[in-house]
């Protein structure tokens, strides 16, 4: 089912937003001093335009810092009237939400923890019925493109229409680069089913360490993204909660101005036509992929035929190896990695495995 969501795009929440936001602010909020000096520095960086701070943490193990709970709420609120940024804290319940409604707060996120679980979802939703405030709600920590929707749709169907979404990557047990993985493929999938919302991507958590967030930003503008959350400190090095992935409010103006904002579209009619071009080239390329692989298909099942009559294994190991070492040669030589390559032939072999399984059945069922 396709899902179906009315929301209002960001320049329209009368926050004074543009259609690419800015959001940043402490992991944490710590102390008084903390939240209003870091306000202040990121203030003067004219592309933030939300100031940020946790309240609540969700952490994995007890006994780590947790929160400063509602004091919090009394400093960032202090923070936004002396700098004039509207402020967004991460709920978790229904109380959190009744407090920061309490406080002024102008825009609420559900985090990660919290979109992988429906119930408390639904708690929030039910708590926002009737209100009129923006709410964004993160992904899923593990990559659930339906359960990212089934949130944003609790919300949405509580009467929440100032509603956008946000990429922080995905918790893996792979050790890589970044803390979770940024699977780009789902925030794309998300655009492309619920066109109609604007997402924003959390380089903070998706590195998980402060050099890599400029790539990470830089990638999702690229990726037509609507904004950026980073996490920023006036001392990360003493953060009480996600050091390693905390930027001086310094530092942040820098990475600002350093990354090239892209638009979705170009009016110079040269871009136009030499894009119309190349597109049709890619459209008849892909068509004769397509009837390729399906003629391809064809003779996997006459195989699948053959190997039926004579009683022989569907999966041809020495076969497949020659295979993929031939092919992997020719697309080196032609230029194409080798991870796409691995990719591309891996599912390729699946669904010929697939097609000679059925030739296999329908005998069998015969
Ligand atoms: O060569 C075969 O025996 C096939 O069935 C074809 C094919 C393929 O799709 O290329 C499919 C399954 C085998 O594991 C090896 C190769």
């Amino acid at each position: 089912m396709q899902p179906k969501l009315k929301t209002v795009p960001m320049r329209d929440w009368n926050l004074g937003l543009d259609d690419f936001v800015v959001i940043s602010g402490p992991c944490s909020a710590e102390n008084e001093e903390q939240v209003l000096n870091t306000a202040r520095d990121v203030a003067k960086s004219d592309k933030v335009k939300v100031l940020r701070a946790g309240i609540w943490k969700p952490r994995t193990r007890p006994n780590s810092f947790e929160g400063v709970g509602e004091i919090g709420l009394k400093w960032l609120k202090k923070a936004k009237e002396e700098t004039g940024l509207p402020i967004a804290v991460e709920v978790a319940n229904a109380q959190h939400v009744e407090l920061c409604l309490k406080y002024d707060v102008d825009i609420l996120w559900v985090g990660a923890r919290t979109t992988v679980n429906p119930f408390s979802v639904q708690e929030i939703a039910d708590a926002l019925k009737g209100i009129d405030i923006p709410v964004m709600v993160k992904n899923p920590i593990n990559p659930d493109l339906q359960l990212w929707i089934g949130a944003l749709e609790r919300i949405n169907q509580a009467g929440i229409t100032k509603l956008a979404a946000i990429h922080r990557g995905f918790s893996s047990f792979e050790k890589g680069p970044f803390r979770n993985i940024p699977k780009w493929e789902l925030p794309i999938e998300l655009m492309r089913v619920c066109p109609e919302i604007e997402i924003i991507c959390d380089p903070s958590h998706i590195a998980g360490n402060r050099d890599l967030i400029p790539f990470i930003s830089q990638k999702a503008i690229d990726m037509d993204m609507h904004g950026l959350m980073i996490e920023s400190h006036i001392q990360p090095k003493i953060a009480l909660s996600d050091a390693k992935q905390q930027v001086k409010p310094a530092q942040l103006v820098t990475l600002l101005d350093e990354l090239t904002i892209r638009k979705p579209s170009s009016q110079n009619p040269e871009f136009k036509s030499l894009l119309d071009e190349l597109r049709s080239e890619i459209d008849e390329i892909d068509e004769g992929i397509i009837q390729s692989l399906g003629t391809r298909m064809g003779i996997s099942e006459k195989i699948g035929e053959y190997k039926r009559d004579n009683d022989v294994t569907i999966l041809q190991v020495n076969r497949w190896d020659e295979i993929i070492r031939n092919r992997l040669n020719l697309a080196k030589a032609l230029g194409l990695s080798e991870t796409f390559m691995n990719k591309l032939l891996a599912i390729i072999h699946e669904e010929s495995i697939r097609r000679q399984t059925d030739v296999m059945n329908r005998e069998l069922a015969k």
